[in-house]
């Protein structure tokens, strides 16, 4: 099976006029179709970076990137990309902000809209589309962003932090619809997080980087019992705290390093 995604060798280096900082150093992955995979590790060490690098948002200083076995080269709609923040505007209506990527890319017909009216019912937001995004909360908001991401149908989604400025509840909440959503629809997603269980409950693979240069440490691999269940019932699964504490102990002792 050919990969979605394929990083080979990348080191990326930023240089400002007083230095030069070695984020990643010879980064190796591939995920493959259908695949979700999450990256976790300490501060610093080039999950963002590597991301972007991905979303063809910045060019590694070395190293190929492809997706769906294409040299990335910029942005391309293949590819959708969610972060921490909405970035909703707010003199649009919510359906208004769904629809831009279509807008964008020039596919604003009948059938195309028609979709995203379809995804913000999915995602429970159908009593909301002319509401303005100022009269939503941050889950609610957080759901019109994943429609917005999902309405020109990327087949790969690069996940920034999207639940972490969310309270705990609602974070659960939305861990459980994205991932599920994403699983239904046979996404691939990479996704960065700070937050170890949540990466174990919504991931097939678990990537921990270590920092200062940015490399692989370990990839773990989440057992099929715990990967076939909904987020909020994995955490309550044998085998699920178990993961959880080898990897902590795994950046515990790549911290210890530095
Ligand atoms: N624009 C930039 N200019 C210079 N250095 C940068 C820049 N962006 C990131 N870095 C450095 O590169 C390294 C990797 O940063 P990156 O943001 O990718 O890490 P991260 O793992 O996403 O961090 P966090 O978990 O804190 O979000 C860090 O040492 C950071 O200080």
């Amino acid at each position: 099976m050919e990969p979605v995604v394929e990083l080979q060798q990348i080191t990326h280096v930023y240089v400002s006029d007083r230095e030069a900082s070695l984020a990643l150093d010879g980064l190796d992955l591939k995920v493959y179709p259908g695949e979700f995979v999450s990256l976790v590790g300490p501060s610093g060490c080039g999950k963002t970076t590597l991301l972007s690098i991905i979303a063809g948002l910045l060019q590694p200083t070395k190293g190929g990137a492809f997706v769906y076995g294409k040299k990335v080269q910029g942005p391309t709609p293949e590819v959708g990309y969610m972060l921490q923040q909405d970035y909703l505007f707010p003199w649009r209506t919510i359906f208004e902000n769904a629809s831009i990527g279509l807008e964008l890319t020039g596919r604003t017909d009948e059938r195309h809209l028609a979709r995203t009216l379809s995804l913000l019912e999915e995602m429970g937001l159908e009593a909301a589309a002319n509401l303005y995004p100022q009269q939503l909360s941050g889950g609610m908001r957080q759901r019109v962003a994943l429609v917005r991401t999902l309405s020109t149908d990327p087949g790969l989604l690069l996940l920034d932090e999207p639940f972490s400025a969310l309270d705990y509840q609602t974070k659960l909440q939305l861990e459980d619809l994205i991932s599920e959503t994403l699983r239904e629809k046979n996404k691939t997603a990479v996704l960065v997080t700070h937050d170890l269980s949540e990466a174990v409950a919504v991931s097939d693979k678990v990537i921990l980087l270590e920092s200062h240069p940015g490399r692989i440490r370990k990839t773990f691999t989440v057992p099929e019992h715990i990967r076939l269940a909904r987020p909020l019932m994995a955490r309550e699964l044998s085998g699920f705290n178990e993961l959880f504490h080898e990897i902590w102990r795994e950046m515990e002792s790549a911290g210890e390093k530095e």
